[in-house]
């Protein structure tokens, strides 16, 4: 109970929400940092998926709002360039993606006004043949998924780099307990507005949005291996969505499933944390 406790404590999660109110606090909260970074635009891998489609979104409204704000000022912004705050929604695909479907529905709810498509294909089986070139090593299904999440971080911050950007992730509570992201992967970004709720809390803020049903009721997958096709997220980790949301909002589950959840949590300590240096010692506190 008490590591439960702590968990919830340090992901922030509430065991209720207002979705409007949630809504509005991920929006101001991406208005205020652009504007101490001094940055002007958002970059977004939309995949399709329930997360992508509800930060993205988020990251629509809240650059629609700060060109609103900068045209009610008679264009006297800081930069003093009336529309100049863009969200890039970027396509992402390895190859031919199955749900690409799914993909153009979100970006269409979305409202995205700048699309690139960037697909990571090439790339990835050149960095997967190299590796096997170098060492002489077959580089494995799984390990070249993890590839894929890279590469797609690469592409995000190269046109964030490029264009005055800020990178979004779209990491939530129900997925930073369980470490299932690639660690400087889809792990990295520059800000995450969805950090502090649970998987039904974003189904939550969608269905509030007006988003189609099919996206938010969509089976979560991070579909990153070849052999395993749409392997959803559920399957990969031995636990429901619905256990570690419960979790998450601090009720009492199954103690199996309990279990589960807290030795996921135990052993990707090391993917919430930076780089470990001499400095730290919150390993030496894991129980292994
Ligand atoms: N949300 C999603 O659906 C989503 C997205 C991407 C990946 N995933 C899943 O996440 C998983 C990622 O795989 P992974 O976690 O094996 O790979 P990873 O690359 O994310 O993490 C493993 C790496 O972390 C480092 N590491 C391992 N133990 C460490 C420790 N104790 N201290 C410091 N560094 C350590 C090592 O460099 C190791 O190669 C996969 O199961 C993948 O399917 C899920
Ligand atoms: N195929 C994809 N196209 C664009 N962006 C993608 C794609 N797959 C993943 N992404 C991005 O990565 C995160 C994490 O995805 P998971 O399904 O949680 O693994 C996703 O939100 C997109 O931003
Ligand atoms: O991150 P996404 O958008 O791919 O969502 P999900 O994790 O539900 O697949
Ligand atoms: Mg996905």
């Amino acid at each position: 109970m008490a590591l439960q406790q702590d968990i919830i404590a340090k992901l922030g999660v509430k065991p209720q929400i207002d979705a409007k109110e949630e809504i509005r606090l991920s929006v101001d909260f991406m208005k205020s940092y652009m504007r101490f970074a001094r940055k002007t635009a958002l970059v977004l891998g939309i995949s399709g998926g329930q997360d992508s489609t509800l930060a993205g979104k988020l990251c629509q409204i809240a650059v629609n709002e700060l060109n609103e704000e900068d045209a009610g000022n008679g264009g006297s912004s800081e930069s003093g360039q009336n529309g100049q705050y863009r969200f890039i929604a970027v396509r992402l695909p390895y190859g031919e993606q199955k749900d690409e479907q799914d993909a153009q529905d979100a970006i269409a709810f979305i409202g995205a006004k700048h699309v690139y498509t960037f697909n990571i294909k090439a790339a990835v089986d050149a960095g997967a043949a190299e590796y096997e070139a170098s060492t002489g090593l077959k580089l494995s299904d799984f390990t070249k998924g993890n590839r894929k999440a890279r590469e797609r971080m690469i592409a995000q911050f190269e046109i964030a780099g490029e264009q005055n950007g800020l990178v979004v992730g779209t990491d939530h509570a129900a997925e930073a307990i369980t470490g299932f992201y690639t660690k400087f992967g889809d792990g990295a970004a520059d800000l995450t507005p969805l950090y502090r709720l649970n998987k039904r809390q974003g189904r939550q803020l969608l269905k509030e949005l007006g988003c189609p049903e099919h996206l938010y009721l969509k089976v979560p997958t991070a579909d990153l291996e070849e052999n395993k096709p749409q392997l959803s997220d559920e399957v990969a980790l031995g636990v429901t969505y619905d256990d570690i949301d419960d979790y998450l909002e601090g009720k009492t589950i199954a103690d199996d499933d309990r279990a589960k959840i807290e030795n996921w949590y135990t052993r990707t300590i090391h993917k919430r944390e930076q780089p470990v240096t001499v400095f730290d010692d919150w390993w030496k506190k894991v129980d292994r």
